[in-house]
């Protein structure tokens, strides 16, 4: 954030929302009138959109049955392989490097067993580099894919530790590339809690030197900040649709895979990975793809889908730089205002725009009581341990004088200390 100036009132936010290419999108979202939602971190809200591809494919399955899978419109035989092209262009990616499949963690598995399978082919170090403050279904399928290969997790997956309990150096990264044998970095573009945004060109640039694979977990990122995955040579990377893609709740996951490993056997098999042409000749010969659509597994899930065909014509409207623009923006005016009128709480999320996602982290000793109090109060939001509140202004339904006007709720709640109503946190609350 450089000095420029920054007016800190709300009728410059006004004043910042008059002026936004993106205002009219908001329409588009059912967001109920008494409520600032600010976590689609976490799950994005319902757009007409969606809602109209779904009941869409309803009505299809009502009308045609088992005709949909061809009849459809579009139809649903190659959903995955469709809506992967439709997301390509906020990934800097070509349309057959994306399929719309799985979960962000089934994609993990498999992809993490793919890359591990490959080193093993190729003699290459069976060593997986993480990080200690990855969001835990991470490491849950790392570790799986090592034990099922016969190798210790402990001792094969490494993770470079933070040091501020934050954000994780990319320094770091790469002198543990440098000082160890690895054979695939996975990290994610931008960490669950503190929000930071790693820099995935240098990450890969520098697992391709040391002779690694460069896999990413784009979860926080796909849909709220531009990738290049491509050009930036990334190997493979993993994402859900429910959170910045607003797909809804359980929707479908998605993954890339750079064309040059197009023909690799994937991990984990099944008929609908299979080529496209011979998938209903019903041979036990398995024949994956020539394309990333080989990681799909089984049936793909239309229903689970279809909200997201309708989400990307949101994003059809405006272009991925143009909601990255405005989500720095409107993350810069959070950090400022909570920096101008909340002495009482901290900014664990980086302060440089390049190194930041889309959700601010702010840290309070009574983050859980304070995340309570602001939901009771319309401020939808939410609290990840130990100290953190994640406030996520999402650009294509957030205004500046909603930013604001969530901050002065915030500001009254610490003031007040009007979270001392509501019972300390219990054991295993989300
Ligand atoms: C970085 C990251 N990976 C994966 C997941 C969740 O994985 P799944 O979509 O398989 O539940 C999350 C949380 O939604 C996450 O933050
Ligand atoms: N991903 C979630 C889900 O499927 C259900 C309920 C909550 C969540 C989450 O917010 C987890 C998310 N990855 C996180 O950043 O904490």
């Amino acid at each position: 954030m450089d000095g420029d100036e920054f007016d800190p009132s709300r009728e410059a936010a006004v004043a910042r929302d008059r002026e936004d290419p993106l205002a009219a999108l908001r329409d588009r979202f059912s967001l109920p009138d008494d409520e600032f939602y600010m976590d689609g971190n976490s799950l994005g809200p319902l757009s007409t959109d969606a809602e109209e591809s779904l009941a869409r494919v309803v009505d299809e399955w009502r009308e045609l049955g088992i005709r949909g899978w061809t009849d459809a419109d579009p139809e649903w035989f190659d959903y995955g392989e469709r809506l992967g092209a439709r997301l390509a262009p906020l990934l800097g990616a070509d349309d057959d490097e994306v399929v719309v499949t799985n979960s962000t963690t089934v994609n993990i598995h498999t992809l993490v067993g793919t890359f591990l399978d490959r080193l093993r082919e190729e003699g290459g170090p069976t060593t997986v580099l993480a990080n200690d403050l990855d969001f835990p279904t991470d490491h849950y399928a790392i570790r799986a894919q090592l034990r099922q290969r016969g190798l210790d997790p402990d001792d094969h997956l490494h993770l470079v530790e933070s040091r501020d309990g934050r954000t994780v150096e990319e320094d770091d990264v790469v002198a543990a590339l440098e000082a160890e044998d690895v054979g695939i970095v996975f990290m994610p573009s931008v960490l669950y809690r503190s929000g930071q945004l790693l820099d995935v060109e240098r990450i890969t640039e520098a697992a391709h030197e040391h002779g690694a694979y460069a896999g990413f977990d784009l979860a926080h990122s796909i849909g709220a900040v531009d990738h290049d995955l491509s050009a930036h040579g990334v190997d493979f990377a993993v994402w859900c649709t429910y959170k910045y893609l607003n797909a809804g709740p359980g929707s479908v996951g998605g993954l890339y895979v750079n064309e040059r490993h197009f023909g690799t056997t994937p991990a984990l098999a099944g008929w609908w990975g299979n080529d496209k042409e011979t998938q209903f000749d019903m041979e036990l010969t398995y024949t994956p793809a020539r394309n990333a659509g080989a990681w799909q597994i089984g049936t793909v899930h239309v229903l689970s889908a279809a909200p997201l065909d309708g989400s990307l014509d949101v994003f059809a409207e405006t272009t991925i730089e143009a909601v990255r623009e405005k989500s720095v923006a409107l993350t810069d005016a959070l950090i400022r205002l909570v920096d101008e009128r909340l002495p009482d709480c901290a900014v664990g999320t980086p302060r440089d725009a390049a190194r930041r996602g889309g959700h601010v982290a702010i840290e309070h000793p009574e983050a859980y009581r304070v995340s309570l109090a602001l939901k009771d109060r319309g401020v939808v939001v939410d609290f990840r341990q130990p100290n953190v509140v994640r406030v996520c202004p999402a650009p294509l339904y957030t205004s500046h004088a909603d930013v604001w006007d969530a901050v002065e709720i915030l500001r009254e709640i610490v003031e007040t200390e009007a979270y001392a109503e509501y019972e300390p946190r219990g054991a295993g609350v989300t």
